[in-house]
C-alpha cells in the first residue's frame, strides 16, 4: 500500500494544462488568463486631481498670493479648461484632469471663499508646501505597455478591475474542468424520492458537485446502480465526453465493489488502489491513456470528502494554474492526540485564529467515516503523519482545509 505523499504525487502527475477559450468579463471571475494583459493608457491617463478646491499654479503661491480669482469650475469628465491668467485659480472636483497652466490643488479644507466685486475669490488658508500637491500624475502608478497580468494569474476581484480599466470586454482563459459525478450504489436514492428505511439519499454527489464548482470546474450527476452491464454500458460515454470522473463507493472488498474491476477492463489503468490513510484507505486511482482521470472514492461520505480535499481539488488546481505550484498551509494542533495505527491520520478539526495570528486547530468529536453531519462543525483535517502515535498540543501539522 503506498503513502498519502506518494499516491500525490501520482495524482498530480497526471496534470495537464487545459486549453484555452475567450469568454467575456463578466463571467472570467476565478477563472485562469491564457494571455497577457497590458497597460492601453497610462496609470493614470491624465494628471488626475485628487481633492476638490482649486487648482492654480504653484509659482503664483510662491511670489505671495493668497487670494485667487476663480476663472471657471471644471467638473470630473469635462476636458480641461487651460488657466488664463496665471494668479487666478480654477474650481476643480476629483477626477477632472489638471487644466493647462496648473500644477497644484489645493483642498476646499485650507480656503476661506469670499465676493468681491461680483467675483469669487478663494483666500488660501493653508498654503500647499510643493509643487504637484494633490494631483496624481500621469503615469505615475503604470505605463502604457506595461505588463499588468501575465499569463497564469487568476482573475480575482482585484484582476479583474485591472482588466476592466484596459477595456478588456472578453478574456482568453483556461476552459473549465468537466467532471462527471457519479454515485455507485442499490441503496441509494434520488433527493427527491422518500428512502425505504434501508435507503439513504446521495448526498456524496451533492458534496462533490459542490466542491467541483466552488473549485470553478464544470459538474453533471450522474448514478449507476451495483451492476456490472449498467456500469459497462454508462461508464464509457462519459469516460468519453468528460476531463475527468469522480465516483464514490464501490472501491472496497465488498461483493457489489465492482468500480476498480470494471475500470481496468473499460482500459482505465490502474495507478494506485488503496492509500495508507484513515479515512478514505480504499481510494482507487486511475487514467485512461491519454484521457479521463478518475477518482474512485471510497463511499463512506468523511472519506469522500477527505480524499476529494487531499487530492482531487490540489489536481484541479494544478490543471486549472500549472505555474502556481502547490500549497500547504499547516495548522497547530490545540489539543494532544493519540493514533495507533500506522496509517497518515485525517483528524477533523474547527479552526481558530489565535491572538498571535496563528491558526489553532481543535480537534473535533466525529463518529468515524459514515458521521456526515460531523463536517458541519469542521473546518477542515488536519494531516497526522503514519510514522507517530502521539502529536502534542502545539506541534504544527499540514492542515487540508474545505471552509474558509
Ligand atoms: N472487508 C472490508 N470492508 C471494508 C473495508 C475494508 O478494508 N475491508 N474498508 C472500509 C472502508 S475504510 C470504507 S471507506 C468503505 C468504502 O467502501 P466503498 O467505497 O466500497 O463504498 P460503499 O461500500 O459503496 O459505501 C460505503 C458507505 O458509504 C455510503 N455511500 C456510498 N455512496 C454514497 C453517496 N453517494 N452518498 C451517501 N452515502 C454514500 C454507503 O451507503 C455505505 O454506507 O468500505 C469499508 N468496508
Ligand atoms: O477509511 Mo474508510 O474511509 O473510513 O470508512
Amino acid at each position: 500500500m503506498i503513502s498519502v505523499e506518494e499516491a500525490s504525487r501520482r495524482v498530480l502527475a497526471t496534470v495537464r494544462p487545459l486549453p484555452s477559450e475567450t469568454i467575456r468579463l463578466t463571467a472570467a471571475t476565478g477563472r485562469v488568463l491564457q494571455t497577457p494583459l497590458y497597460a492601453d493608457r497610462d496609470f493614470p491617463p491624465f494628471h488626475r486631481v485628487a481633492m476638490d478646491g482649486i487648482a492654480l499654479s504653484f509659482a503664483a503661491v510662491t511670489s505671495g498670493r493668497t487670494d485667487f480669482v476663480i476663472e471657471a469650475t471644471q467638473l470630473a469628465g469635462a476636458p480641461p479648461r487651460p488657466l488664463q491668467n496665471p494668479r487666478a485659480a480654477i474650481e476643480i472636483m476629483t477626477g477632472a484632469a489638471l487644466p493647462p497652466g496648473t500644477d497644484t490643488v489645493v483642498r476646499y479644507e485650507d480656503i476661506v471663499f469670499h465676493e468681491e466685486a461680483g467675483r469669487r475669490i478663494a483666500g488660501v488658508q493653508v498654503p500647499p508646501a510643493a509643487a504637484g500637491h494633490n494631483v496624481h500624475h500621469q503615469a505615475a502608478d503604470r505605463q502604457q505597455g506595461d505588463l499588468l497580468l501575465p499569463a497564469g494569474v487568476r482573475l480575482g476581484p482585484a484582476e479583474i478591475a485591472v482588466a476592466a480599466t484596459v477595456g478588456a470586454v472578453t478574456v482568453q482563459v483556461a476552459r473549465a474542468l468537466r467532471v462527471a459525478v457519479v454515485s455507485t450504489g442499490d441503496e441509494l436514492v434520488e433527493l427527491d424520492q422518500l428512502p425505504l428505511p434501508h435507503q439513504i439519499r446521495r448526498s456524496n454527489a451533492y458534496m462533490v458537485r459542490a466542491s467541483l464548482l466552488e473549485a470553478g470546474a464544470e459538474a453533471e450527476i450522474f448514478h449507476f446502480n451495483d451492476d456490472q452491464q449498467v456500469l459497462r454500458r454508462g461508464l464509457p460515454p462519459l469516460l468519453a465526453g468528460f476531463d475527468a470522473l469522480v465516483l464514490s463507493g464501490g472501491v472496497s472488498k465488498g461483493q457489489a465493489d465492482f468500480l476498480p474491476g470494471m475500470l481496468r477492463e473499460l482500459g482505465v489503468e490502474q495507478i494506485f488502489h488503496e492509500v495508507q490513510q484513515r479515512p478514505g484507505k480504499p481510494f482507487w486511482f486511475g487514467q485512461q491513456a491519454g484521457g479521463a482521470v478518475v477518482f474512485a472514492l471510497p463511499g463512506n461520505p468523511v472519506s469522500t470528502f477527505v480524499n476529494f480535499y487531499q487530492y482531487v481539488r490540489p489536481w484541479l488546481r494544478q490543471c486549472q494554474q500549472p505555474a502556481a505550484g502547490p500549497s500547504q498551509p499547516m495548522a497547530i494542533l490545540a489539543a494532544p492526540v493519540v493514533f495507533k495505527p500506522s496509517l497518515t491520520h485525517f483528524l477533523p478539526v474547527r479552526l481558530e485564529a489565535s491572538p498571535y495570528g496563528h491558526l489553532l486547530a481543535h480537534p473535533q468529536r466525529a463518529g468515524g467515516s459514515g458521521d456526515l453531519a460531523s463536517l458541519l462543525h469542521c473546518d477542515g483535517f488536519l494531516r497526522l503523519p503514519a510514522e507517530r502515535e502521539t502529536f502534542g498540543a502545539g506541534d504544527a501539522f499540514p492542515l487540508v482545509r474545505f471552509r474558509e
